[in-house]
C-alpha cells in the first residue's frame, strides 16, 4: 500500500500542497522549522485522525484560519480525507463517506512512525508500550478491536459503579463477567502476537555487531496476578478498587518491558542504541503485520539524528523488507538519501522534496 497523492491545506506552516510520491522512498529536505514534520505530522492524521505532537487539534491548523483539510489517494483505491475546524467540528471521510470511527482509518492505512518520541516506548508509561502491541494485534487479529473495545464499555460501568462508593455485588458481578470474558480473550491474543514479536526484534538485533543490544529481553505482563483468573482478580480487588474509585486489574494495565540484563533498557543502552531498539521493534511489528495484509508505511523523523552510518544503512535495509513506502525527512539531501542509495532498487532511487517556508516542490533533477 502507498500514499500515491497527498493534498495538505492550513497545516501549520503549510499552506497548500499538492504533492505525488513515489511507491517507494520520499525524503523531504529543509532547515530548521521549514515543515519537513508538518508532513508526516498531516500523513499521520489521515492514519489515525488526529495529529502526533498534540492532542489539540487547533494547534495544528495554520494560524489565522479556521480549519485544516488532509487528504490522499491510495494505490489500494482508497480515498482518505481529514477535515479539523478551529471550532472543535470537522468530518473523516473514507471514499467520501463518513468514517464511523479513527480505526477505520487506521485500517485503511497501516502506519509505523519513528521520531523523538519514539523513545518514550522505553522511557515512557505502560500505555505507549500497550499502544505498540495492540497496533500489531489489531492489524493481525480481527477480534481484537471488538473485544477490546467490550472490555472498554464494561470498565467504564464498573468505574462508574466504584465511584458511587459501595458495592452492588449482583450490579458489579454483571460489569465483571463481561470484564473477565473480553479481557481474557484480549490477554489471548495479545499474547500470541506479543510471542511473535519477541522472537521477530530477537532476529533483527541478531543482525547487528555484539553489543549489550543483543542482550535486550522482552517479557509481557498481562494486568493481573498469574496465577488467578481475571474474574477471581476482579472479584479480590473489589474493596481496593473501592477506595481508589477506579478498576486498577486487568488488561487495561498490561506492560511490555524492556530489560538488558535485569535492568530496564533505557538506564543501560546508549541513545543510539536505544534508537536502534526501538526501530527493531517497529520493524517487527510491521513485519508481522505484512504476513497477513498489506505492508505499512513508515514514517521517519531524521533518521540520521543519534544514529551513525552503520546503523542507518542497516535501519533502511529493515525497512526495504517491510515498508511499502518511507516518507523520510532530514535536513541535508546527501545525508539523509545516504542509507537509501545504498540498498538495491526500487529502494534506491528516492523521490526528493524541498522543503521552504511551508512550500514543498519536488526536485526536478532527482533520478
Ligand atoms: N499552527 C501553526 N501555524 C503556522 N505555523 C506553525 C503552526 N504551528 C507551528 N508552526 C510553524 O511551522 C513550522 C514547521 O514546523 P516543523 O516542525 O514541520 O518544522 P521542521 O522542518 O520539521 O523543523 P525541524 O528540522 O526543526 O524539526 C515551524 O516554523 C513552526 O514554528
Amino acid at each position: 500500500m502507498a500514499l500515491t497523492r497527498l493534498l495538505i491545506s492550513n497545516f501549520r506552516n503549510i499552506s497548500h500542497a499538492d504533492l505525488l510520491l513515489d511507491t517507494g522512498v520520499n525524503l523531504f529536505c529543509g532547515v530548521n522549522g521549514s515543515g519537513k514534520t508538518s508532513i508526516l505530522e498531516a500523513v499521520h492524521m489521515l492514519a489515525t485522525g488526529r495529529s502526533f505532537r498534540s492532542r489539540q487539534h487547533k494547534s495544528v491548523i495554520r494560524h489565522d484560519h479556521s480549519g485544516l483539510t488532509v487528504f490522499t489517494q491510495l494505490d489500494t483505491g482508497f480515498n482518505l480525507g481529514v477535515e479539523r475546524l478551529a471550532d472543535g467540528g470537522g468530518r473523516v471521510r473514507i471514499n467520501q463517506a463518513a468514517a464511523e470511527s479513527s480505526s477505520q482509518l487506521a485500517n485503511c492505512l497501516p502506519l509505523q512512525l519513528i521520531n523523538s518520541d519514539s523513545f518514550s516506548a522505553l522511557d515512557g508509561g505502560p500505555g505507549v508500550r500497550r499502544r505498540l502491541l495492540d497496533w500489531t494485534v489489531f492489524h493481525v487479529e480481527h477480534l481484537f478491536a471488538q473485544e477490546w473495545k467490550n472490555y472498554q464499555i464494561a470498565l467504564k460501568q464498573r468505574n462508574a459503579l466504584l465511584r458511587r462508593g459501595k458495592i452492588d455485588p449482583d450490579a458489579i458481578g454483571i460489569w465483571e463477567h463481561q470484564l473477565s470474558q473480553s479481557g481474557e480473550q484480549v490477554d489471548t491474543l495479545r499474547r500470541s502476537q506479543f510471542e511473535q514479536l519477541r522472537a521477530a526484534v530477537t532476529t533483527l538485533l541478531e543482525e547487528l555487531p555484539p553489543s549489550l543490544l543483543n542482550r535486550v529481553d522482552m517479557s509481557y505482563r498481562r494486568g493481573w496476578r498469574k496465577e488467578v483468573e481475571l474474574a477471581e482478580a476482579l472479584r479480590e480487588s473489589r474493596d481496593s478498587d473501592l477506595s481508589q474509585g477506579h478498576t486498577r486489574t486487568g488488561p487495561h494495565r498490561a506492560d511490555l518491558r524492556f530489560t538488558v540484563a535485569g535492568e530496564p533498557a533505557h538506564n543501560v543502552l546508549s541513545r543510539g542504541q536505544q534508537k536502534m531498539l526501538v526501530c527493531a521493534v517497529r520493524t517487527a511489528m510491521a513485519q508481522l503485520v505484512c504476513r497477513h495484509r498489506e505492508k505499512p508505511v513508515f514514517l521517519v523523523d531524521d533518521l540520521p539524528a543519534e544514529l551513525d552510518d552503520h546503523n542507518q544503512h542497516v535501519f533502511a535495509q529493515w525497512v526495504g523488507r517491510c515498508a511499502s513506502q518511507v516518507l523520510v525527512t532530514g535536513i541535508d539531501e546527501g545525508t539523509t538519501s545516504r542509507p537509501w542509495r545504498q540498498l538495491e532498487a526500487p529502494w534506491n532511487c528516492p523521490k526528493v522534496f524541498h522543503v521552504e517556508h511551508g512550500n514543498i516542490s519536488a526536485d526536478a533533477s532527482a533520478a
